[in-house]
């Protein structure tokens, strides 16, 4: 599997183009010189992106926010689509061999169609869907850790990866493309899946991903400023976030009531709702479903154990395997979620609580001892974020708090002081480099963060700049001893660095396992 739009069923299933277009109510466009019949074509797959066609495909041309695909259909047909459905707008042009269908709303139509196409694999499987501004990647595969206790083989989708059972690929986006989905549900189906938990952002509500997929059990965990360029402000970005919480969409919810945004959605949905109060002794614990009475962070010098109250009142002992209170918030709502989707309580705290490491998610990478210190990969690429990073692993940290991070270039510029100053706040030792400087000149993206940085520390003690950042993390290892830990912020997962428009193969957890071994070595060396 190389990439997503190629994870399709080996054996998909095959409809006929007239049946389909009943179903759907799509009228033939007769705007074409000859309209070829529909008559014994067959259908095979959906598409929206023309890059993505496979032979019997049907290519769904959407009125994009940028043009029209009406424009790539002809492309499409050329790579095998044997159908077009799309607007008027996107038919009037088109003169092609192959029948044009009429659809009001094409794109709200690919979900729904690309199911159908599929044999609506979703109806087979355990759905959980989550969303939320944080904390949907984490929560996600503490799902996953939790349904596999029940189901031999699962799927993940989701930002970092798209998997089924123990393969995987790299995914272009939180959410995939609708007809996408549809296709990954069936392969997993075919793989003997059982069930399946996905992370669904506001942009794939908002253009329709989901469209035609009936979660089980949908969650959400928290609504913060962000994507305020797309959905307007943050009343557009919450009712694009509560379309989850629809019947149709989801069957039954699970909500963080910790902020007002998950309070009003707790109240406003249309289903079923049960909901989670994850921050001890908040005034919300005493009316939601289920609340943490009681959080102990980083005793073991891990993740946190904590208590968690049901809704018939009973005490059950959970433990969060991931440092910091916002993984107590995640894996407390894990555990909830999995139980909605069928899993006995006591087998889902058990499975969320020896959870496996998530790529580039609090991902410890060197554990601390014989003379190394411990060592974290983190995604916190914002102020907030970045705060509860630090507070998370100082309670973990016996030495020095070693920070290597940057900032994004072509992107939010006022964060980069009030994150040099946050370093300057809450760490030791900061190593200043770069993240992903895209079209940016990095030095001057550094050098902001440094004001900041300055700000707090005049004197910049313990604070080094370093251009590369795979440099910076051998300074930081270098600079480490045993009671310390490093970690590294802004880039988690990610597998490329984005410097002047070209991506480079980059991944910090492969740079400090090399930066390890390197140290391994050299003191093997000076031992010898
Ligand atoms: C803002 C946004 O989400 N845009 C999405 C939207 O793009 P668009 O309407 O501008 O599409 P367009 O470029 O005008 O093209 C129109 C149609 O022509 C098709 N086309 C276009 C070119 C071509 O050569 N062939 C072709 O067939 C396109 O596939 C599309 O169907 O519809 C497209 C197809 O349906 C999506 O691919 C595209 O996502 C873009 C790539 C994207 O980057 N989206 C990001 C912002 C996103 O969705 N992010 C969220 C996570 C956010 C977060 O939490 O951080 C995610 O779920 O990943
Ligand atoms: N429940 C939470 N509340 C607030 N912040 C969180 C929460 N969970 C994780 N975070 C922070 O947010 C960052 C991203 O976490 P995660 O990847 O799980 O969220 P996400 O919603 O999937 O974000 P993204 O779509 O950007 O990956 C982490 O670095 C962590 O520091």
């Amino acid at each position: 599997m190389t990439s997503p739009a190629r994870m399709r069923p080996a054996h998909p299933a095959d409809h006929d183009l007239a049946a389909l277009a009943d179903a759907f109510s799509l009228v033939t466009s007769t705007g074409a010189a000859v309209t070829p019949s529909l008559a014994g074509v067959r259908v095979t797959g959906v598409t929206v992106a023309s890059n993505d066609v496979e032979p019997g495909d049907v290519f769904v041309a959407v009125p994009g926010l940028r043009v029209h695909g009406a424009t790539y259909a002809r492309q499409a047909v050329e790579a095998g689509a044997v159908a077009v459905v799309t607007d008027a707008v996107g038919a009037a042009t088109l003169d092609l061999p192959v029948p044009v269908l009429l659809s009001d709303d094409p794109r709200a139509l690919a979900g729904p169609l690309a199911a159908t196409v599929h044999a609506r694999p979703a109806d087979r499987l355990t759905t959980v869907g989550v969303t939320g501004t944080n904390g949907k990647t984490t929560t996600t595969y503490f799902v996953d850790a939790a349904l596999r206790a029940a189901h031999p083989v699962t799927a993940v989708m989701g930002t970092v990866e798209l998997r089924i059972g123990d393969e995987g690929i790299e995914s272009p986006r939180t959410t995939v493309e609708a007809p996408v989905l549809q296709a990954i549900l069936a392969l997993a189906l075919e793989r003997d899946a059982g069930a399946v938990a996905m992370e669904v952002s506001s942009h794939a509500l908002a253009l329709g991903r989901v469209a035609g997929l009936e979660f089980d059990v949908v969650a959400f965990t928290n609504l913060q400023r962000d994507h305020l360029d797309f959905h307007g402000d943050m009343e557009g970005y919450f009712r694009d976030k509560s379309r989850l919480f629809a019947p149709g969409q989801g069957r039954r919810g699970v909500v963080v009531v910790d902020d007002e945004w998950g309070r009003r959605l707790a109240r406003e949905a249309q289903i079923p709702v049960e909901s989670v109060a994850t921050h001890v002794g908040a005034p919300e614990s005493a009316d939601a479903d289920w609340a943490v009475v009681a959080a102990d962070i980083g005793l073991d010098g891990v993740g946190s154990t904590f208590t968690l109250r049901g809704p018939d009142g009973a005490l059950h002992e959970a433990a969060s395997p991931l440092p910091g209170l916002v993984n107590v918030s995640n894996a407390a709502l894990a555990v909830v979620v999995a139980h909605a989707a069928g899993v006995p309580l006591d087998a889902a705290i058990a499975a969320v609580g020896r959870a496996g490491a998530i790529p580039g998610r609090m991902e410890r990478v060197i554990e601390r001892g014989d003379g190394f210190p411990l060592a974290l990969v983190d995604y916190a690429h914002t102020p907030d974020a970045l705060v509860l990073a630090l507070e998370a692993v100082r309670p973990i940290t016996p030495g020095r708090l070693i920070l290597v991070f940057g900032s994004d270039g072509d992107r939010d510029q006022g964060k980069r002081p009030l994150m040099g100053e946050i370093a300057a706040r809450l760490t030791d030792v900061i190593v200043v480099t770069d993240e992903n400087p895209r079209s940016e000149e990095p030095a001057a993206i550094r050098s902001a963060i440094l004001d900041g940085v300055r700000a707090v520390r005049p004197d910049l003690a313990d604070v080094h700049e370093a251009s590369s950042r795979t440099q910076a993390i051998h300074d930081a290892l270098a600079l480490a001893h045993e009671p310390d830990t490093v970690i590294i912020t802004g880039k988690g997962h990610e597998p490329t660095q984005e410097i002047a428009g070209v991506f480079h193969r980059y991944n910090d957890r492969s740079v400090l396992q090399a930066a390890e071994s390197a140290a391994r070595a050299q003191r093997a060396e000076r031992h010898a």
